[in-house]
């Protein structure tokens, strides 16, 4: 059974089709990266997974549920958590003081073995004292990662982890996802190919906001049209 589906779902902005009519089903378990080029409406459609923007027509089902309806708020608290590019830091507070309260969003209690064992996993344990805003940028991202663990989500959705991330750094993300594999599905954006080829099970390429291809990161590394579509040709 799939995790997380989408039927038709479509948004549009003024004269714009952001996403166009996208059916998408993500099992249970997956790592699944989202590419496409610039524009092609990836943010757009994770941001309606999360209920951060609504569709403009179309549907969201998480865990057999139609959350179409549903605040972020509530998508949070039935397992589903996300990153959007350091949005959800907040500076002034220590990091340990971030995890727990993105822990606290989903009533989990910022009890200490778990928060730790969540900054653990990015390799910010000797970080939790630190102000989150005196972190680097890709600690900070990493910190957001360690947010999202300590919800112990279902579903984790992560938009471009990478960017901004130092050969080491990109290199712990990938273990990091090899780990947490067995627990919790991954949706990621990524724009780092090598990434994408070492972690994920399959790939969905958006373009134009539509699906242009779905299948193992090899087949789509290798495949023409997603190759015209990265080069704006036609294939
Ligand atoms: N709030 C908005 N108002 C108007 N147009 C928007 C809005 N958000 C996104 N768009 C447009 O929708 C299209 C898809 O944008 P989106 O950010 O989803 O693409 P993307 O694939 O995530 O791109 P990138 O890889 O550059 O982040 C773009 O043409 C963008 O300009």
């Amino acid at each position: 059974m799939s995790l997380l589906r989408t039927r038709g779902l479509t948004r549009r902005f003024d004269g714009l089709t952001a996403v166009e009519d996208v059916d998408f089903d993500l099992p249970e378990g997956q790592v699944r990266a989202l590419i496409g080029p610039n524009g092609a409406g990836k943010t757009t459609f994770v941001s309606m997974l999360c209920g951060r923007i609504w569709p403009t027509c179309g549907t969201v089902e998480f865990a057999g549920r139609d959350v179409s309806a549903l605040p972020a708020h509530k998508r949070i608290a039935l397992g589903m958590a996300y990153t959007f590019q350091i949005t959800s830091v907040f500076p002034r507070l220590t990091v340990a003081e971030n995890v727990g309260l993105a822990a606290r969003r989903v009533r989990l209690e910022g009890e200490g073995a778990r928060l730790a064992q969540a900054l653990k996993r990015v390799g910010l344990g000797a970080h939790h004292k630190a102000l989150a805003g005196d972190l680097s940028y890709g600690h900070q991202r990493l910190l957001e990662i360690a947010m999202g663990l300590a919800q112990e989500p279902r579903l984790l959705i992560l938009d471009e982890p990478t960017q901004g991330l130092t050969d080491a750094e990109i290199d712990a993300f990938k273990a990091l996802v090899r780990a947490l594999k067995a627990a919790t599905t991954i949706l990621l954006i990524e724009h780092n190919m090598s990434v994408v080829m070492e972690v994920a099970d399959r790939v969905t390429v958006l373009d134009f906001g539509k699906v242009l291809a779905e299948g193992p990161p090899a087949a789509i590394r290798a495949d023409r049209a997603v190759q015209a579509a990265y080069l704006g040709a036609p294939a």
